[in-house]
């Protein structure tokens, strides 16, 4: 069943199955490619969202937003970036509005 729990279980699948044999697994075969590759299927499957939303129907903007969200778990594992972190950040800015969380920012 799908919940917030979702995507928890799916950082420990795929954390289970980076070091898996690449022939029996996709999370292995992309980690296996290296972060450079990692990095090119996340920003291809953005542009497939992309597309989905300007073009296509509901279904398929749903199997492209699973898509982007898979590649960008599979990416945040491959760089040691816990969920929770991320899950974190989110939680810092809820409540704030998003003119006031970008001034708070640091400046580069
Ligand atoms: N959620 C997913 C998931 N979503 C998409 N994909 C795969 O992502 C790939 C994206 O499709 P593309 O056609 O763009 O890519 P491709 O042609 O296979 O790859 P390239 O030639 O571009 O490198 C497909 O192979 C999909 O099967 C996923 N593969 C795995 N998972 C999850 O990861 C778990 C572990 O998977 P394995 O590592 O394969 O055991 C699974 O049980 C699922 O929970």
């Amino acid at each position: 069943m799908s919940s917030p729990d979702t995507l928890a279980r799916l950082e420990a699948t795929i954390a289970a199955r980076r070091s898996a044999d690449p022939d029996s697994s996709y999370v292995a075969r992309l980690n296996a490619k290296g972060l450079g590759k990692i990095a090119q299927k996340l920003g291809e499957e953005a542009t497939e969202t992309v597309i989905a939303a300007l073009t296509e129907d509901r279904k398929a903007l749903v199997g492209e937003a699973a898509d982007l969200l898979f590649h960008l778990m599979v990416l945040l594992g491959a760089k040691d970036v816990a969920l929770a972190d991320v899950l974190s950040e989110l939680d810092r800015r809820e409540g704030m509005s998003g003119i006031a969380e970008k001034a708070a920012r640091p400046k580069a």
